[in-house]
């Protein structure tokens, strides 16, 4: 049996007096796709922002690796991909998809821009690029220090047919690594490929936590 990466235990997350989450229990381990899958405001982004250690839930424990998840702050360890790209607009695209590797003095992977077809733009700044292609370059920053738990929140939403294919292509990759790639979607295209599906509706998890 491989050991959990990542718990949830009895979370309920509180945003004002609504319960946003509401005992909220899982258990992931590495080397895994695993997928939150709801409707617009069930809780899904904010069950990542948990994980990433963000925010502490306001009721119960989130670990990773067996450390409280906001006493994590290493990107190797576990990193976010944001509804919103965040990048640096005055960046090319290759400095923001490489900025975590070099900050760390590390070689940064080429075959992630490649992967994602990004090689074209890899010169460009940021700001010139459209939203799919900002949102391609945010998930290459996320994977690019191969951390042990990627977070990625609707990380197809502004890709077309043949992006979505680089994309899958690309988490796929990225668990053949070791990485637990812990996606927030609605893409029937990402949950066709998940080893773990886990439905959340109005902040309750509706199945229990998957299985090896
Ligand atoms: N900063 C905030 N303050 C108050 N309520 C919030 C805040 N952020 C989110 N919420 C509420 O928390 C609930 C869960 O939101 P969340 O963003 O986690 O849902 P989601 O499933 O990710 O939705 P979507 O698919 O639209 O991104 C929603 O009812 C939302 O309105």
């Amino acid at each position: 049996m491989t050991a959990d990466l990542v718990r949830v235990d009895a979370v309920t997350h509180l945003r004002g007096t609504t319960a946003v989450l509401s005992e909220v229990s899982l258990a992931l381990p590495p080397a895994r796709l695993a997928v939150l899958a709801g409707r617009s405001g069930s809780g899904k982004s904010t069950l990542l922002h948990l994980v990433a250690g963000i925010m502490a839930p306001t009721r119960g424990e989130v670990t990773v690796d067996g450390k409280r998840a906001t006493s994590v702050h290493d990107w190797a360890r576990v990193a976010l991909l944001p509804q919103r790209p965040a990048l640096a607009p005055e960046l090319t695209v290759a400095e923001n998809a490489q900025l975590p590797a070099r900050l760390r003095g590390r070689d940064p992977d080429p075959d992630l821009l490649t992967r994602l077809g990004l090689d074209a733009l890899a010169g460009r700044p940021a700001h010139d690029t459209s939203l799919g292609e900002q949102q391609r370059t945010a998930l290459a920053r996320t994977l690019s220090l191969t951390p042990a738990v990627a977070l990625l929140d609707e990380p197809t939403a502004h890709q077309d047919d043949d992006h979505v294919a680089l994309v899958l292509a690309t988490l796929t990759a990225a668990v053949a690594a070791g990485t637990l790639v812990l996606v927030a979607t609605h893409d029937q295209r990402i949950i066709d490929l998940a080893d773990a599906l886990m439905p959340l509706r109005s902040g309750r998890l509706l199945t229990p936590e998957p299985t090896d």
